[in-house]
């Protein structure tokens, strides 16, 4: 193990790059499973830097490939590195970083969507909620087809202070497509405001923190990259059930371009729909003419609280959702039809229903 005289920080000793170490263990990017590699250990350097100060820190990092970002934490002089990697060709090479770095370095060959960190790391690492955040990171760059589903898992921990949640506020640095990035960071009124912008922002205070141009990966990807900072909120701004505040957003932003009652209005069955939707709006005191990227999350947090009492008014409402009614309507529409019959309504079906339910749906301007 070697030292560096600054403050006595481990570094990591020299080893092949990881260029060479691709090369060595042959380690072609595979498109299928969307592989793109940085190889620019300054760079990683500088990702690694955005997650704070990690010295006796416990790492997890998701997805570590080659091992690029996995040295820059190391070097970051961490007590302990957990790295959960799905591809097996990676394993050697990661084994390699850990026998260079003795003690420091365990590799688990698994899928992030199931692992269970909540196990990995001592339970004397364990904070209350509202103090400072333990020091457990999560770091990772993940394909983006992995990254976006990952974080609404991780968001619905939060809410339930479950999952990698387990040791309190854990602080988490991941990297999106730049496009989700800016919807995760969005204000209020932004263009890029979105249903991701607001689950995210009512448990986090949620940065872009970095900008990597698509040209920094190998293979190079056809878009840029952006780092996300997340630091759960000591006191989450809605204060409700994550699927009850998950469902009251979704069908806000149905319609982005339409004022926001439209889409609220899909939360009630029809035979209630203009009058439970005028009670919603009214009690929460929302203007039904603000589209949906113009409502705050303190907007969302009366709108949630208000639609919560009326689930409790009425236990049915909650579980009701109108692409149920729209698929029964499709099913009694097509009895008694011949097969061609059948196959001409099917043909038309998306639009037909989208029409029914949506009589102006089709049109751009806005109710
Ligand atoms: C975009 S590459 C990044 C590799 C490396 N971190 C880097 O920055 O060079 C994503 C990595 O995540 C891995 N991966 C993809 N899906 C995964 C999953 N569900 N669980 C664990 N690893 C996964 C891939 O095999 C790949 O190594």
């Amino acid at each position: 193990m070697a030292a560096s005289g600054r403050l006595g920080t481990f570094r990591l000793p020299p080893l092949p790059t990881i260029r060479e170490l691709i090369k060595l263990f042959r380690l072609r990017a595979l498109k299928q499973l969307s592989q793109n590699f940085l190889l620019d250990l300054r760079l990683t350097d500088k990702i690694v830097r955005q997650a704070g100060n990690l010295r006796h820190a416990h790492v997890y990092e998701v997805g570590p490939g080659p091992g690029g970002i996995t040295r820059s934490i190391l070097n970051a002089g961490v007590a302990e590195l957990l790295v959960v990697e799905k591809d097996i060709r990676f394993i050697p090479g990661l084994q390699m970083l850990s026998d260079a770095a003795p003690g420091k370095l365990r590799i688990v060959h698994g899928d992030v969507l199931t692992f269970k960190v909540e196990n990995a790391f001592p339970e004397s690492l364990r904070r209350q909620w509202e103090d400072d955040p333990p020091d457990v990171h999560i770091i990772g760059n993940l394909p983006f087809s992995v990254s976006t589903p990952l974080i609404i898992k991780w968001l619905e921990n939060m809410s339930r202070r479950d999952g990698p949640f387990t040791f309190g506020r854990t602080q988490m640095t991941l990297t999106f497509q730049k496009e989700v990035a800016e919807r995760l960071t969005a204000s209020t009124g932004s263009k890029q405001r979105s249903r991701l912008s607001v689950m995210a922002q009512y448990l986090c205070h949620v940065q872009q923190v970095l900008t990597i141009p698509g040209r920094a990966f190998v293979p190079k990807p056809e878009v840029d990259v952006g780092v996300v900072h997340f630091t759960p909120l000591t006191q989450p701004q809605i204060e409700q059930p994550f699927k009850l505040v998950e469902k009251v957003v979704l069908n806000a932003f149905q319609f982005r371009r339409k004022y926001c009652h439209r889409g609220l209005s899909m939360l009630f069955p029809k035979a209630q729909r203009l009058e439970s939707t005028g009670k919603l709006l009214e009690l929460a005191d929302v203007d039904p003419t603000l589209r949906p990227s113009k409502l705050s999350v303190s907007h969302f947090k009366s709108l949630c609280d208000v639609y919560r009492k009326m689930c409790d008014e009425d236990p049915h409402l909650f579980a009701y959702n109108f692409r149920d009614e729209l698929r029964q309507l499709a099913t009694k529409t097509l009895k008694g039809k011949n097969t061609k019959e059948r196959a001409t309504h099917l043909q038309d079906a998306s639009s037909t229903q989208v029409f029914l339910a949506y009589p102006d749906s089709n049109k751009n301007a806005s109710s």
